[in-house]
This record gives C-alpha cells, structure tokens and sequence, in this order.
C-alpha cells in the first residue's frame, strides 16, 4: 500500500467500508457452507442469517462435490474434530471457493495440530483464531503452557501480533486474533478493531460465530480479505456493544446481539465502528 492509500484508510473509510460489506451480505445473501463443531451451530447459523447471509451446515463428505462449488464461501471449524469430518474438511477447503479456519484449541492434541496445518496449507483466505490459538499454530507446538484453557485463549490477543504475522507471511492467509483488540494481519500491515465487550467471552462459540460471519464477508469481498475480516470483526463487536446495553448477563447478551446484529444502520455503522491501522 502506498502512502496515500494508507493516508485514506482512517476511521470514516473504515466506517463506510464496514457498512458497505454489511449491506453487500444482506443485498447477495452469500450461501456459506459450515463445517463447524458442535457446540457452535446455532449460534453460527443465526449469527450469518441476522447478517443477511444464508448458512448452510453440511459436513458429509459425499455431499462436498454437489454442493460446496455452488457456496459463496466456506466456513471449517475444528472445534469438535473427529477423524469422520476431516476428509469433507479436506474436500470442502479444495473446492475452488474461498475459505476460512476457525483453529479452534489448536494446542489441544497432536492430532488437532496436524488437522490445522494441513488445512492451512490448502490456503484459507482468513484464519480467525484466539490468541493463544494463533501463537500454537504459529509455533507449529502442542506444548501445554500450564495455565493450558483448550477453545479459551489464555494469551492476550496483543500478544500474539508478531506471531499472526509469521504466519500470515509463512501462510499467504490473513490472520486475525481476536480478544479485547482485535488484530487482523496479512503479514505486512496490522489493523486493530477496538469493537466488542468482554461479556462476549463468556457467551459460548462467539468467536466461531465471529468466523462464520468473516466467511460472510469475504463471500462478498474476496479480493481483499484483510479488509472482509476486519470489518466482520468490527460489526460482531458493535453487534455486541449494543446488546450489551440491555443484557443482564451472557444469556440475553447472545439473544440481543443476535437482535442488534439484523438492525445495524447506516448511522450506527458509520459513527460506532472502531478500526485503525495499526503499523
Ligand atoms: N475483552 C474483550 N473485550 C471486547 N471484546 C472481546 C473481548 N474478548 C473477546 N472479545 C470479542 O469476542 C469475540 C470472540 O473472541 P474470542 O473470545 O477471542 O474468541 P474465542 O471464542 O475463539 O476464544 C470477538 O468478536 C472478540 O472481539
Ligand atoms: C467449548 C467448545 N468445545 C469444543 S468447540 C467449543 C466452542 C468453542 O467456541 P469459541 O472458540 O468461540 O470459544
Ligand atoms: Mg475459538
């Protein structure tokens, strides 16, 4: 990026930008395949329908070559990992779409490590991953620091910057590492995303959901996903923000995030989303 382009990359184009992706998914409505765990399958599934996409989870491994070329993008998730959903992981990520990686408790097991490194070596566009998921892949280790918290980070997401970038450069993927800043890499350029609430963290699959919604948007903008995933980032953070002002707890936190994630305007979008670049 040169330096003017930089110079015109401050708040406000920031601001339009989200606003434009937001309303490029309602108005397209991007089917985006997830093969994502367990646990966050609702909350993913609702999170892209209140953004205007169409989610659709289907893992079978003889359904791949049907439907995943007819997909906007691909969400994969290895949060629930078995040695069943890996070859349709596989399959779907050698689709020709573009695609992302949810790595989530990367440092969980030997078998986990190698299922991600083999997924990023089929070249996700964005992997969005915790902190010390992120630091994990990038030291290619499964060493267990002793405060170990498996799908929960126990690293701040500042750091964990000059790792994402290692690997953003080792990778060819955008990485971003999501925690009280987001930061999103593509191993040159850092952008901070300074939206969200620390409630979110106790709302199980936030950051999955967050995933799914990057899909979304690199669905619509595939040519730059380092702008696709900050932006996502920044609208599920002031999704979240906005619940927060009537939620008691992370139960109706998860409910009025949904809520406010389908009303976002233009004004909302415009004036609250916090993004900078970093370096
Ligand atoms: N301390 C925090 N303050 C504000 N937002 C946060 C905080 N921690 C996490 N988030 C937000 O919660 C969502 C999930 O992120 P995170 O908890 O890091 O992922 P994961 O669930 O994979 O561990 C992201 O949108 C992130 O920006
Ligand atoms: C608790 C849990 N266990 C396996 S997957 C999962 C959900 C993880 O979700 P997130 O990465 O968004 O915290
Ligand atoms: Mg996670």
């Amino acid at each position: 990026m040169d330096g003017e382009a930089k110079e015109q990359r401050n708040p406000a184009w920031w601001g339009r930008r989200a606003w434009s992706l937001l309303s490029a998914v309602r108005a397209r409505a991007p089917l985006v395949q997830c093969i994502t765990n367990l646990v966050s399958m609702d909350i993913a599934a609702n999170t892209l329908l209140s953004a205007g996409a169409s989610p659709a989870m289907v893992h079978s491994l003889r359904e791949v070559p049907d439907f995943t070329p007819r997909c906007d993008a691909v969400y994969i998730n290895v949060g629930t990992l078995s040695e069943d959903w890996l070859p349709s992981m596989r399959a779907a990520a050698s689709a020709g779409r573009p695609w992302v990686l949810d790595p989530v408790a990367a440092a969980a097991s030997g078998f986990r490590m190698e299922a991600c490194l083999e997924l990023l070596a089929l070249r996700p566009a964005v992997v969005r991953g915790n902190a010390s998921e992120i630091l994990a892949l990038a030291h290619r280790s499964i060493a267990a620091s002793s405060n170990f918290k498996g799908a929960d980070s126990s690293h701040e997401s500042v750091d964990a910057v000059e790792a994402a970038k290692v690997l953003s450069l080792s990778s060819g993927a955008v990485i971003a590492v999501s925690g009280a800043v987001d930061f999103i890499t593509n191993g040159e350029q850092v952008v901070g995303v300074n939206n969200g609430v620390a409630m979110m963290q106790k709302i199980t699959a936030t950051g999955c959901a967050v995933t799914a919604l990057i899909a979304a948007f690199v669905a619509v903008e595939p040519s730059d996903a380092l702008v696709a995933a900050a932006c996502a980032l920044a609208i599920f953070g002031l999704a979240g923000e906005i619940g927060m002002e009537s939620s008691k707890g992370p139960a109706t936190l998860r409910m009025h995030l949904i809520d406010a994630l389908y009303c976002l305007d233009e004004e909302t979008v415009t004036s609250r989303v916090k993004i900078a670049l970093q370096s």
